[in-house]
């Protein structure tokens, strides 16, 4: 069995559909295909500009055969890879011969492990909708759930599970980490207290889950013991019930913080089946606690489970090494999304997150990369690398991050300015030699044209001191 294609994409995430679109409006007359191991691929949709070059945009489920014309597709596990002779065997045993290949295969999540195999069942993570449902399926006798790490997974979680007791555990001494400073995070607790709503039923449904991966199984076609689908899209939470056995508590308590803490030893209670934690706090103290199960929310793994004729050159943390044109060390092979790490001199406010703004920039740098090197042209690196940004929600709240948002590789090296309106809004600049360098914007600030714009024009606000961030100064038009 094989098969041939000019261009071979691997993955049906973001960064997978992205990089077969790009290749189908660059070269509409090559053979372009798609092969991923589950039937339901991920891609853009109802694209909103926020400012300029930051984007907000919906994440759409639908089946492979609908993808646009002019991408051919397989449902089947890629295996190997021989890039010397440019072919690559699937799980199935098919051959395909390419041109280029890109691979997207994603990530899994990354699990916290205490080394005792026994114990390994009773952590979880999330990445797809398998893993939701397996959520799901463990709340509904739960009274106790533990969750550890301070990132995206964690803090949504932490913010929609109820009926529930939810005890967050996290490094830092402050929630969000990942994304956020320690001022946004207690204005991001202060309006949860004040804020808070009655428990209410979720939504059955939402308008972006056109298909469903809930698929009686029948009507699914998947590769491997377990499917594993791409990364779940946005606000996935809303779709599924989250509740818990409600035993323990009513409605949504608020999570309880164990701050500065880590897990230090897990043990099985011989009786009751539950989970006895000891937690090591950063002063030294231990502290323990009991609960059902554990979600690790403890980040992304990149995956490439397939073999190779050559060694892919890995970086630290385990993502295919890529450069400016998203090339791997391999010939004609490239690599885009949460699989990747950007190998690149990165530009003063860019840096790599796992998140799908860029598994969709990359995967459609990727296919223009590919296309212009199979028509002999030369392009340049996409402008939205010279600029971090972020659009999404936590707790409740648009937050848009720009550049080095948390001054991230600044040093000691900056100021920082706040503006804080409790239950409305949170802005942050942080200001390098008077200059902005990056911007959190909570609420709905209508501020991040006019960020982005001070940030790539490098304009000296040191004149205007603190009253740009005044609230009787309207500093859009301030800056026009
Ligand atoms: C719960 C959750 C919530 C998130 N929320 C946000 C958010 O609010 N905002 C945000 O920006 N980002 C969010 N992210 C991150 C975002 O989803 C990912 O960064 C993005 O989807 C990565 O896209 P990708 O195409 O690189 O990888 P994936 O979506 O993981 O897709 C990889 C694809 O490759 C396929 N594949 C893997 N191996 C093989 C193989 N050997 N053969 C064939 N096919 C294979 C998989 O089946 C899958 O289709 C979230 C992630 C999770 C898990
Ligand atoms: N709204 C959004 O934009 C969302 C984005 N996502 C994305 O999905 C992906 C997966 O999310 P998530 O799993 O939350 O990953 P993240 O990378 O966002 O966060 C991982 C968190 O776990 C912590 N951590 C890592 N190892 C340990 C450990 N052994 N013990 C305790 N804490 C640990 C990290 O701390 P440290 O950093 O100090 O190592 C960090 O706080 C990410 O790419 C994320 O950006 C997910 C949900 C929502």
């Amino acid at each position: 069995m094989s098969q041939d294609c000019t261009f071979l994409v691997v993955g049906g995430g973001i960064a997978g559909v992205s990089c077969a679109e790009a290749l189908v409006i660059c070269c509409p007359s090559a053979s372009v295909l798609l092969l991923t191991e589950s039937s339901i691929v991920k891609s853009v949709t109802n694209l909103v500009p926020v400012a300029r070059y930051l984007h907000k945009f919906d994440v759409r489920e639908q089946n492979v055969k609908d993808l646009r014309a002019g991408i051919g597709t397989i449902v089947d596990q890629l295996v190997h890879i021989n890039s010397s002779e440019h072919w690559v065997r699937t799980k199935a045993g098919l051959v395909i011969k390419y041109r280029y290949l890109c691979l997207c295969t994603g990530g899994a999540a990354k699990l916290f492990s205490t080394g005792q195999t026994e114990l390994g069942a009773r952590i979880i993570g999330i990445r797809d909708t398998d893993s939701v449902l397996e959520l799901q399926r463990r709340l509904a006798s739960a009274k106790d759930v533990l969750i550890l790490g301070n990132g995206g997974i964690a803090s949504e979680l932490a913010h929609e599970l109820h009926d529930v007791k939810v005890h967050w555990v996290i490094k830092d001494g402050h929630i969000s980490a990942t994304f956020v400073d320690a001022g946004a995070a207690e204005f991001f607790q202060l309006a949860k207290q004040e804020t808070a709503q009655p428990t209410q039923a979720p939504a059955t449904a939402i308008k972006r889950m056109r298909y469903s991966e809930m698929l009686p199984k029948g009507e699914q076609q998947e590769v491997g013991e377990h499917k594993r689908g791409a990364a779940l899209g946005p606000d996935w939470h809303r779709s599924y019930d989250l509740s818990g056995s409600g035993a323990a508590s009513a409605g949504r308590e608020l999570p309880k913080v164990y701050y500065k803490s880590q897990i230090k030893q897990i043990e099985q209670l011989p009786d009751s089946g539950a989970l006895c934690i000891t937690l090591r706090h950063d002063d030294g103290s231990l502290e323990r606690l009991s609960c059902d199960f554990i979600v690790s929310a403890t980040g992304v793994q990149p995956r490439h489970d397939y073999d190779t004729d050559q060694q892919l050159q890995l970086a630290e943390d385990g993502g295919i090494n890529v450069d400016e044109m998203m090339r791997t060390n391999l010939g004609d092979v490239y690599a885009a999304g949460d699989v990747c790490t950007a190998a690149w001199a990165k530009a003063p406010h860019w840096f790599q997150m796992r998140l799908w703004t860029q598994a969709r920039q990359m995967g459609a740098m990727a296919g223009r990369s590919m296309a212009a090197a199979h028509e002999g042209e030369t392009i340049y690196q996409d402008f939205c690398f010279e600029l971090f940004g972020h659009v999404t929600q936590l707790f409740g709240f648009p937050v848009v991050l720009l550049g080095r948002f948390n001054g991230q590789d600044l040093g000691r090296d900056y100021e920082l300015l706040v503006r804080c309106t409790r239950n409305k809004e949170y802005i942050k600049f942080v200001l390098q030699n008077g200059r902005l360098r990056g911007a959190i914007l909570i609420g709905d600030t209508d501020l991040a044209e006019t960020c982005e714009n001070l940030i790539l024009n490098g304009t000296d606000l040191t004149p205007y001191g603190d009253d740009i961030l005044n609230p009787d100064i309207d500093i859009e038009d301030y800056f026009d």
